[in-house]
């Protein structure tokens, strides 16, 4: 049978990028999915903003929801100081296994940690299973209706603290309008959306990131 796009990009990944090297595991994806075949990574030019939210916080702990082929796992895990842990969630067992792949082909094993499974399930688990306190760095990117309940189930969960910060991909598109909406107008959050384009194309597309105030 056919080979699936995340095997695909893998493949990409294999035959070009760098063993241990995240930089061009980064590059060989973009270049991949720009010329040869579109796929739904957070990519370059909003993986800029992702790389300056990330460096400027140099989060400790970090939640990830959606992690598809790991593309921004590596994109942060490569920020990440020693000691700091990041944690992605995915769904779909196609992807996260081809995402396990490309996290180790990146040489990010040991800061990466992958997690199958709905995110619904799991959060409510994250603090007994893995002896997490709260998250400093929480970047969304999976099913696009899910963002506001996960964020609700964060906050009843108490996983977010005073500046811990939410990074929403596709906030315009696909769309987040839900989302949207509470974290502007909630006395929780102090929220910014930064303008930019759906990855590889020039549709617009944004981020929104969101401070939480505890
Ligand atoms: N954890 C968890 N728990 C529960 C779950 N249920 C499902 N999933 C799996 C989520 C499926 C992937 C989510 N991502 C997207 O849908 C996405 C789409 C586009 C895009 C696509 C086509 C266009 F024409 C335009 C834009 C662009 C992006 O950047 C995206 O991120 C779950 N995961
Ligand atoms: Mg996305």
């Amino acid at each position: 049978t056919r080979t699936t796009r995340p095997q695909r990009l893998l493949k990409a990944v294999q035959d070009r990028a760098i063993r241990g090297n995240p930089k061009s595991v980064i590059s060989v994806i973009d270049h991949y999915c720009r010329n040869q075949e579109w796929a739904m990574n957070v990519g370059d030019e909003k993986g800029f903003i992702l790389d300056s939210v990330v460096s400027e916080l140099n989060p400790q702990t970090v939640l990830e929801l959606g992690t598809y082929c790991g593309y921004s796992a590596v994109r942060i895990g490569r920020l990440l100081h020693s000691g700091a842990r990041l944690l992605t969630l995915e769904f779909n067992p196609d992807y996260a296994a081809v995402a396990r792949e490309v996290i180790s082909w990146a040489g990010l094993e040991n800061t990466v940690q992958l997690v199958e499974g709905a995110s619904g399930d799991w959060i409510p688990r994250l603090r007994e299973h893995f002896g997490i306190h709260t998250f400093d760095f929480i970047f969304l990117d999976h099913w696009k209706e899910g963002y506001l309940a996960d964020i609700k189930l964060l906050e009843e969960c108490r996983l977010l603290r005073k500046g811990t910060v939410l990074l929403a991909d596709n906030v315009v598109c696909p769309g987040a309008p839900d989302y949207l909406e509470y974290v502007r107008k909630s006395p929780l959050y102090d929220s910014r959306y930064f303008k930019s384009h759906l990855e590889y194309t020039k549709a617009e597309d944004g981020l929104e990131k969101s401070v939480y105030l505890g």
